[in-house]
């Protein structure tokens, strides 16, 4: 249990080098080695094993602005996926003995048993600050025998490809479909297309007596009316949604077929295009779990968690008119104005850009999924 920032690398140097020559020097944390991705910050205070292990931070290398991390270690309960996905972490001041009644293990021991390279040490805040004023950017971090002169690290990261224009869905989602039950009374049947879901994401519609047939990336439209479903649900996931055409096809004929439709984050940038409109990349996204979102059916504020660094570019006010009807944007982000959710007026569809699942993070939006269920009932059907 006890472990130090040292135990896993020895006292040796770890770099974080960003692709605009920027380097931080700082000590290794986790496995020793080199990684790449994209620079992100995270204003999580609590949640790292859930961050860790959404998939939706696929090639990204996230920095924790919270000051300490690895206070509650690491336990066997709390995983959004069967790994972690995050490409690296940065830390400044690693917690030198975890202290809770699940933990397992230290987070540098877990970091290190599945070889994600991270650094603790550095100054956070001074990254976090550039990261905001310069944008999200390519990072590689590189410890141990890795780190040879900083003109070939910055070479290596420069080398990297961009978020923008990755395709990731496919590498992170399940490859077979599977079956989450219904808990209690099985009240309806979700196709759920697995773009990189969060695990909580099918328990939450499971606890409202939802049978969730979770399907991979690549599923066609066929797939997905053979579990004959009363809904269709569409996950968050990594990378730039521009890419993922399958999935935008596919919920157009879910659309066409006006079945009843939910979308979280990927999810709802996929809603997004398949309405028409464009998806652009934020300066630095929004990620953490004490963001406000105005829901504007109600006028009511919520305190949300978020992890997206694209938004779907969809007029504020008013009414659009699509193809599949009116659309109106349903929630927006207080910070900063972005578009949080997207109703359809004419069809049963909806979608959210922040996490209602709240794997960190706080209930207040839980009201979705049962918005979700009752859009199933045979009286809207
Ligand atoms: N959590 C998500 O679904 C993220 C969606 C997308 N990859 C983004 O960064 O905006």
């Amino acid at each position: 249990m006890r472990s130090g920032p040292m135990s896993a690398g020895g006292p040796t140097a770890a770099v974080l080098v960003l692709e605009d020559g920027r380097v931080f020097r700082g000590r290794p944390y986790g496995a020793l080695g080199e990684t790449f991705g994209e620079a992100v910050f995270s204003t999580g205070m609590t949640g790292y094993q859930e961050t860790l292990t959404d998939p939706s931070y696929d090639r990204q290398i996230v920095v924790a602005t919270a000051p300490q991390i690895g206070n509650t270690g690491w336990n066997d309960e709390d995983d959004e996926s069967g790994r972690i996905w995050v490409s690296g972490y940065v830390v400044r001041d690693p917690a030198r003995v975890p202290s809770n009644w699940r933990a397992r293990r230290s987070l540098d021991e877990e970091l290190e048993r599945q070889g994600v390279v991270g650094i603790s040490g550095i100054d956070t805040r001074a990254l976090t600050r550039h990261l905001r004023e310069r944008g999200s950017m390519r990072a590689g971090i590189f410890s141990g025998e890795a780190i040879v002169g900083e003109a070939e690290l910055l070479a290596r990261v420069q080398a990297q490809p961009q978020m923008k224009g990755a395709n990731l869905c496919e590498e992170v989602a399940t490859k077979e479909a599977y079956v989450v039950p219904a808990i209690g009374e099985k009240r309806f049947t979700v196709a759920a297309i697995d773009l990189g879901i969060k695990g909580m994401t099918p328990h939450r519609m499971a606890e409202r007596g939802i049978e969730v047939h979770v399907l991979p990336a690549t599923a066609t439209v066929e797939d997905v009316y053979a579990v004959e479903p009363d809904g269709v649900f569409f996950s968050n996931g990594p990378g730039d949604p521009e890419t993922a055409d399958h999935p935008v096809a596919v919920m157009r004929a879910v659309l066409e077929r006006g079945t009843p439709l939910f979308g979280i984050c990927f999810g709802q940038q996929i809603l997004g295009r398949a309405l028409g409109f464009g998806t652009y990349k934020l300066k630095y996204g929004h990620r953490g779990i004490n963001q406000p979102v105005q829901d504007r059916t109600t006028g009511k504020v919520e305190v949300t968690a978020h992890n997206h660094g694209f938004a779907v570019d969809a007029p504020l006010d008013g009414v659009s008119e699509t193809p599949f009807g009116r659309v109106e944007v349903s929630h927006v982000c207080l910070n900063d104005g972005v578009v949080e959710g997207l109703r359809l007026l004419d069809r049963p569809a909806f979608s959210v850009q922040y996490h209602p699942e709240a794997a960190a993070g706080p209930h207040d939006a839980a009201y979705l999924f049962d918005r979700f269920a009752s859009l199933m009932e045979p009286a809207h059907g």
